[in-house]
């Protein structure tokens, strides 16, 4: 039989550990931003990024600045924009030439941009059998998928060995970046792809520097690029394509390191959920990052437990895009859907809440050329009062909260390092203080 005294020191020391072990789980759909939340986080906590990641990033950048700038040249066509360089007489039409018949992969060290699981996400990108694919399986609906994923992801996992997709993170809930992909993409497609891009067909080669040239040049000379790139909420393109096109020759360049800021505008899509250690105030914080396009989402459920807050981040800016995987779902409305079902979920019914209206600096941009009441026609307010969508989405998320709990929000713009250091000093100082209270030892 224990004595009170005894009761009382195991339970002091379950608040103990309670207090000192805080664990942060970043949730929202895909391309929302949070992965770049995380490297502001390790910016601010762990110092620099390695040099490996640097010569990762330069390598998965060239291949999207080379996919990006097609991607353009290609749907400018389909969408009917006159492009100066589809002329013969421009001296602009040598660069497409040179542009699309260039191999993306072509210069790209596969093995230092994340070997098969970067050739996986880059083949779902790019390749015209995968958008295919994705068109067939499409639904049409909003969906937030996490909520009856548990069965197969079980199935899924069972054998399977963590990757993580960024260096310095470790993958927990015993996910794949293959398994994963493979949901969407088997291998025939992959090799169909590469003999695509690798042809045997003749054809005159460019070297990385002149094709680099040619992608700077044709996004400062050609308005039509320009006029396309304005419309890409009608396809998918990386949402940082313009800082890479300008910056083409860095990329191309084997000498070159990725700077901070490429870093973080660069994309690496989360497969399954990483998880990160920090050291914070003297707390232990452990970040898990969770992947959030459809076929992620399954996992989610095995990183819910013992959760001391969680921080949903959804992209402003994305109220005229659609999701990467079914292009007939608009992308707010899945984050609504998601955002609803976490927000009165069981598994947080006592966890707090952050909200990141995240992309803030995109939305500025695309407030005056899309007009949010032509996607959410009941909004009133003028269409170029950035302030008034980000009040009008704030509202909106806040009245799905149905359980009376406070929700902190946040506008941020999770690539911009000093507004980040502000926004997240807050947040962790917040957190700390709620274990505190919630531990009981405040
Ligand atoms: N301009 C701008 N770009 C952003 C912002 N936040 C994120 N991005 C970019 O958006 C892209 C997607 O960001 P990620 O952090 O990878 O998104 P994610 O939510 O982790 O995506 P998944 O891993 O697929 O769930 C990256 O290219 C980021 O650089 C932002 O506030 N402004
Ligand atoms: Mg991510």
């Amino acid at each position: 039989m224990l004595q009170n005294s005894e009761v009382e020191k195991i339970l002091l020391q379950s608040k103990q550990k309670r207090k000192n072990q805080i664990k942060l789980l970043l949730l929202g759909a895909g391309e929302s931003g949070k992965s770049t939340v995380l490297k502001q986080l390790r910016l601010l906590h762990k110092g620099a990024f390695t040099e490996q990641e640097r010569i990762q990033y330069k390598n998965i950048i060239w291949a999207d600045t080379v996919g990006s700038m097609q991607t353009i040249i290609i749907q400018a066509r389909k969408l009917g924009i006159p492009l100066d360089c589809d002329r013969p007489t421009s001296e602009l039409f040598v660069l497409k030439q040179k542009v699309l018949g260039y191999k993306p992969l072509e210069g790209v060290d596969t093995s230092a941009a994340g070997g098969v699981s970067f050739l996986k996400d880059f083949v779902l990108k790019y390749s015209e059998n995968s958008a295919h694919r994705r068109r067939m399986k499409s639904t049409g609906m909003a969906n937030s998928g996490w909520e009856d994923g548990q069965e197969e992801y079980e199935e899924e996992a069972s054998g399977s060995v963590g990757t993580p997709s960024t260096p310095g993170t470790t993958s927990t809930a015993n996910t794949s970046g293959n398994n994963a992909a493979a949901d969407d993409l088997d291998d025939s497609l992959l090799k169909d792809y590469l003999k695509e891009v690798n042809g045997t067909h003749r054809r005159k080669r460019y070297t990385k520097e002149e094709v680099a040239e040619a992608i700077e040049e044709l996004w400062e000379k050609d308005s039509g690029i320009k006029r396309c790139f304005g419309k890409s909420n009608l396809f998918q393109i990386e949402g940082s394509a313009p800082y890479f096109f300008e910056r083409a020759n860095d990329y191309a360049s084997d000498d070159y390191r990725c700077s901070d800021e490429d870093i973080l505008k660069g994309r690496i899509k989360t497969t399954g959920i990483t998880e990160t250690n920090f050291n914070i105030n003297g707390m232990k914080f452990k970040i898990l990052d969770a992947g959030g396009q459809r076929s992620e989402r399954k996992k989610w459920m095995h990183c819910f437990q013992d959760i001391t807050c969680t921080c949903f981040v959804m992209a402003v800016s994305e109220y005229d895009q659609v999701l990467f995987e079914d292009e007939r779902v608009n992308r707010m409305h899945e984050a609504i859907m998601l955002f609803e079902s976490l927000c009165n979920s069981r598994w947080f019914a006592d966890t707090p809440f952050i909200l990141f209206l995240n992309k803030i600096d995109l939305l500025k941009d695309k407030v005056r050329r899309s007009p949010l009441r032509k996607y959410f026609p009941d909004y009133d307010g003028k269409s170029n009062d950035v302030e008034g969508v980000l009040q009008y989405f704030e509202k909106l998320f806040l009245s799905l909260n149905h359980t009376g709990k406070v929700i902190y929000v946040h506008r941020t713009c999770a690539t911009d390092r000093k507004s980040m250091e502000f926004v997240l000093t807050a947040v962790t100082d917040m957190i700390i203080s709620e274990n505190l209270k919630s531990s009981g030892l405040f």
